[in-house]
């Protein structure tokens, strides 16, 4: 280590996206390794609207690793955080910054502790999937403080130990994980299957029923369902391996139908599955029910789908439309029946934000002014308040380095989080 010993912090900064399952990842068949029961694919998110933010500091001065999220400090002795920590300090390579005067070899790393601080843009826990992007970040932002040289395969089975879907964020675009075969887990990776401008006319509408978090945690549900469920083994053995091929054609030739047919299909089977656990587990409520029946009905009504659902341990919807104009038709169906609760249009939409003037809606009056779609029985109800509110998003490009210094969460002189 040269610099004055103990002067110096060094630090690198990464934000990485969340994504949304359209095949499902429910079940492992190793809890410490974490290695899936079946394949799973998913559709990485636009970092603007769902990612999350991590520095990564190292200083002589630092006596044991800490980490904040969301400003809090958290607790890193997990034994998911503890593996991704130890993955990458074994993978760490020399690190010189002329200007500051810092060399660390990679022997001096095992010696060295670091201070993590991450921040989510969207809420934590909440079924949002803010443990793929954390974890994601996580991996990737001391990867590049740690110079480490793996590829993203690589860094996608370092990401999955810190939380299955993580190791799909690694990567933008259609992502694929890899169930693998091997025991210690060395072929359990993501691959990339097509990047984000492969199908970019996709429009991702998400109803954030409830930001509150939730009972059961992803991991302890697919616990209890590899336990008791004997649909999750027909599903794992038989459904999925053939739904993933079918989705990656789907993918592939920007065939919407199948597309929608494979990704709703996929996501009520997982509620079966979570139905069919002892003792049963419902991440779906009321609401989520009635998204559902809404876009069946349209679905329905036009013959082919307008529109694809799809729901993760959580009653949020996440719903797919091919192209804006669809987009804005799911949106004026859906604040027909779920009007904002204070009347404030603009902050019930976060994220693309112009898809309500794409739909015609620049004022309450014009939410109140919508007609009742057609194809519904019972028009006539509607459902203040049970919308949060709405995100509208689109696919996005998987981690990055942030380079500008000033948006870094950490203190380059104090080594801690700003504004503690
Ligand atoms: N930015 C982050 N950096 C590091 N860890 C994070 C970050 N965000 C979330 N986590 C970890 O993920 C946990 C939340 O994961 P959990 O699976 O309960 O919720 P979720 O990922 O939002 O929902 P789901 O996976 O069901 O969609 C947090 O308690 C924390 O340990
Ligand atoms: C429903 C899901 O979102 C489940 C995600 O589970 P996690 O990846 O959060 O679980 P752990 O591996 O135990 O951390 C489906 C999916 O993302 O594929």
């Amino acid at each position: 280590m040269a610099a004055e010993e103990g002067q110096w912090v060094l630090m690198a900064t990464g934000r990485s996206p969340t994504n949304i399952a359209v095949i499902k990842y429910w079940g492992k068949r190793d809890e410490a390794l974490i290695l899936p029961v079946n394949d799973s694919i998913s559709v990485t998110l636009d970092p603007d609207h769902l990612s999350a933010t991590t520095t990564v500091a190292v200083s002589p001065s630092f006596p044991s690793d800490r980490m904040w999220l969301n400003g809090k400090e958290i607790s890193l002795s997990g034994g998911r955080f503890q593996s991704c920590l130890r993955e990458i300090r074994k993978r760490a390579q020399n690190v010189e910054d002329e200007k500051k005067g810092i060399r660390i070899k990679k022997e001096d790393w095992g010696k060295l502790h670091v201070h993590i601080a991450s921040y989510n843009n969207f809420p934590t826990a909440a079924g949002l999937a803010s443990s793929a992007a954390g974890l994601a970040c996580f991996v990737f932002t001391l990867g590049k403080l740690m110079n480490v040289k793996e590829d993203c395969g690589e860094l996608s089975s370092i990401a999955r130990q810190g939380s299955g879907s993580a190791c799909r964020s690694i990567y933008g675009g259609f992502v694929k994980w890899c169930m693998g075969k091997n025991n210690d887990g060395s072929d359990s990776i993501a691959v990339q299957l097509a990047d984000e401008t492969h199908w970019n006319d996709l429009v991702i509408i998400i109803a954030v029923v409830s930001s509150k978090q939730k009972e059961t945690s992803s991991t302890s549900g697919m616990r209890d369902s590899v336990e008791t469920s004997p649909l999750l083994q027909y599903r794992a053995q038989t459904v999925v391996p053939e739904r993933v091929l079918k989705m990656e054609e789907a993918i592939k030739s920007r065939n919407f139908e199948s597309f929608a047919r494979l990704t709703c299909a996929d996501s009520n089977q997982f509620h079966a599955v979570c139905l069919d656990t002892s003792p049963p587990i419902f991440y779906m409520n009321d609401t989520s029910h009635r998204i559902i029946s809404l876009v069946e009905k349209w679905n329905q009504s036009e013959g082919t789908p307008q529109v694809a659902y799809t729901f993760d341990a959580g009653p949020n919807a996440v719903l797919i439309a091919p192209n804006r104009k669809n987009a804005t038709l799911l949106l004026q169906k859906l604040l027909y029946y779920f009007p904002p609760q204070d009347n404030d249009l603009r902050s019930y939409m976060v994220g693309d934000k112009s898809i309500l003037s794409d739909a015609g809606l620049k004022s309450i009056e014009d939410v109140e002014a919508l007609p009742a779609p057609a194809e519904m029985k019972t028009p006539s109800q509607k459902f203040k308040g049970d919308v949060s509110y709405f995100i509208c998003s689109r696919l996005g490009a998987g981690p990055k380095v942030v380079t500008d210094e000033s948006l870094a969460l950490i203190d380059s002189v104090t080594g801690l989080p700003k504004g503690v």
